[in-house]
């Protein structure tokens, strides 16, 4: 498992690649992340359409860099079919140049950090902290069931491999989340109900405060028959600063 002394490691082999980048502006991160098969991805395809994020999977990312004949493709498949995590160095650089090429500056970073290893070297190499942990929640045998009729031709998706992704997951991911936690920015989502429900509780994450004060009121207004405008007034004021 890699240490923090791997992720200082990480850290001067990318600066020493990418040179000095602090001048450049911060992007907006997002880390989302929740168990093999909580439907982070699925959440994520959503969250683009509605708020224009750049989605970025590192296991993705990954499977890409094996399929494109690299030198650590060998090595990087092995890890997966293990569930093993992959050195921050190379799912770092990864996830740097997606993130450069994409061309935006908001981005919904997926299955990363997986172990602490990943979050000291991100934050070290990036400077950049996430502006929340979106974090899936979902029972273990919701998420097994899932995985075993996802249909998508994926080699860990088999049970042996999915056990071990579950003890990655408990081992080393879980503690990211609390870490973040700890700093009051994790949001977390019942992930075990249907895609649609959970992707309302995701819009609400999502949707500025003020939005969801237009979006009531305009609620409250269009049933006025029913509704007494007092009543919208008392709901305004309550609900805005
Ligand atoms: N809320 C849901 N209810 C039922 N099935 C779901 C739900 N969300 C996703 N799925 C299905 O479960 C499977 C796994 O979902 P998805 O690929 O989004 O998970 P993931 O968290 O990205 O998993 P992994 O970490 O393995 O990449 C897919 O077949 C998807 O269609
Ligand atoms: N930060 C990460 C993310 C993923 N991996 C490896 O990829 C596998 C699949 O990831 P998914 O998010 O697509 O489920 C995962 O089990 C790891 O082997 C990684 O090493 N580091
Ligand atoms: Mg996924």
């Amino acid at each position: 498992m890699g240490t923090v002394g791997d992720a200082v490691a990480a850290t001067a082999t990318i600066k020493e690649q990418n040179g000095n980048n602090s001048a450049d502006k911060k992007p907006t991160v997002i880390f989302v992340l929740g168990g093999p098969g909580s439907g982070k991805g699925t959440q994520c395809a959503n969250i683009v359409k509605f708020f224009g994020y750049t989605h970025l999977s590192a296991g993705d990312l990954l499977r890409a860099e094996i399929k494109s004949g690299s030198e650590n493709g060998t090595m990087i498949q092995n890890m997966i079919k293990e569930g093993k995590i992959v050195p921050s160095e190379v799912t770092i650089k990864l996830l740097q140049k997606a993130m450069q090429e994409s061309g935006n500056d908001k981005f919904l970073i997926d299955g990363f950090p997986r172990n602490e290893e990943n979050r000291a070297a991100f934050e070290a190499v990036t400077k950049t902290e996430p502006e929340f942990v979106l974090f899936f929640d979902c029972p273990e045998e919701e998420m097994e069931r899932r995985l075993l009729g996802r249909n998508q031709g994926r080699e860990d998706d088999n049970i042996d491999t999915i056990r071990k992704r579950f003890k990655v997951f408990l081992e080393s991911s879980l503690p990211v989340v609390e870490y973040y936690n700890a700093k009051g920015k994790v949001r977390k989502i019942d992930a075990g109900k249907p895609v649609e429900e959970v992707f309302e509780a995701v819009k609400s994450i999502f949707t500025p405060k003020d939005e969801k004060v237009k979006h009531r009121l305009c609620y409250l207004l269009g049933i006025q028959g029913t509704v007494v405008k007092s009543e919208c007034r008392t709901w305004y004021t309550e609900n805005t600063d």
